[in-house]
């Protein structure tokens, strides 16, 4: 999600700075299957013997600090959920530019929500922009069914005249509201916390969710990206990808490693403000998105945070008096607007709205 500007380096490693400030290096835009995103079967997650969860954090932490991504399998979520969401994201990336512009993302400051038009960001400055189109929407308590009584709706915005679409997209959204919040409580134990440590905030979770439709590659890998090398931004995202595949990873060694489909899995990743808390215990890995498959690719990444009310504090096991707290402290709501509004702000349609 997060904007990238290119330093441009002639010839060797092509360096990237990232919109949270940090830059990276890559070898080159080929992408393999040499190194394995590990494998996590959720099944436990659920299991009520404390031994078993406990077995399922240990290879989750091993999984967050070495490569930042793990598949998820078997987490039971019916399938039925993701077919109906990515029946919706067709039918909305089908409907006119102009219907679809009535909710585009510059129309709502401070947020991530709406509609970003094809072609409108290019996260790492390359020849032509990313080749994709998302729509983004936010939390709302009235669809969760654990919500706590004070908890108030993020703003979204949503299309007149395209019925069943808000409710077939929260209807999967509710189901991974309850996948993450469980989630939160394996990266506690994760983290050698109580299981509990974080219960408080995400009861009234920052959960963002968006659909993204990229069309087949028109240009050169060397010149284009799906969606353009970056971070996350909250804890981690549970990302639903069709069979197309595209998905890359960077490993530590600087080669793009491709996360394949596997069906019915999820693919979950670290993102930034869990790397900031883990004081880098925990990595946010780069990643991005270019489709080869010679046909449409949709996609469903999930956003999961804490609550943007309260303060984005060193998790107590990640800092000590030899290691302490390399960041500064900040609420969530301004990290998250922060981010926000970097991204946007690389919007080429608020360029054009603003001459
Ligand atoms: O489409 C995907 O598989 C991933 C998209 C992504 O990384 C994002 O939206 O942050
Ligand atoms: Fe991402």
């Amino acid at each position: 999600m997060s904007q990238t500007t290119t330093i441009e380096v002639p010839e060797g490693p092509r360096t990237v700075t990232l919109m949270n400030g940090s830059t990276f290096s890559f070898n080159s835009n080929i992408s393999t299957t040499l190194e394995k995103i590990p494998v996590v079967d959720a099944g436990r997650i659920w299991s009520d013997n404390l031994e078993d969860r406990k077995a399922v954090a240990e290879e989750i932490r091993e999984a967050s600090r070495n490569i930042g991504f793990f598949y998820l399998v078997n987490h039971g979520i019916d399938e039925s959920y993701s077919e109906r969401t990515f029946e919706q994201a067709k039918r909305f990336f089908a409907l006119p530019e102009e219907k679809k512009m009535e909710v585009f993302t510059g129309l709502v400051p401070n947020e991530y929500v709406g509609f970003h038009p094809m072609e409108c960001y290019n996260r790492n400055g390359w020849k032509h922009q990313d080749l994709s189109e998302a729509f983004n929407w936010s939390y709302d308590p009235r669809e969760d069914p654990e919500a706590a009584e004070d908890a108030e709706p993020t703003v979204s915005i949503w299309p007149s005249g395209v019925p069943g679409f808000r409710e077939g997209l929260y209807a999967y959204h509710g189901q991974l509201l309850k996948l993450a919040r469980r989630l939160t409580r394996i990266f506690a134990l994760a983290l050698h916390l109580p299981e509990n440590a974080f219960d408080e905030y995400v009861k009234r979770p920052e959960a963002g969710m968006r659909i993204l439709h990229y069309p087949e590659q028109k240009h050169s890998v060397e010149d284009q990206n799906g969606i353009g090398a970056h971070t996350d931004v909250e804890c981690f995202t549970i990302v639903t990808q069709d069979m197309s595949g595209g998905l890359e990873v960077l490993g530590k060694n600087g080669n793009w490693i491709k996360a394949e489909p596997i069906p019915g899995s999820f693919v979950v990743n670290i993102a930034d403000c869990f790397m900031r808390q883990t004081n880098d215990f925990f990595v946010s890995t780069v990643h991005r998105v270019i489709n080869k498959s010679g046909k449409e690719r949709y996609s469903a990444p999930f956003f999961f945070g804490f609550d943007r009310r309260r303060l984005l504090e060193a998790i107590p096991t990640c800092v000590s008096d030899e290691n302490p707290m390399k960041y500064p402290i900040m609420t969530g709501g301004e990290y998250y607007a922060w981010r926000s509004n970097k991204q946007k702000s690389n919007n080429v349609h608020n360029t054009k709205m603003a001459r």
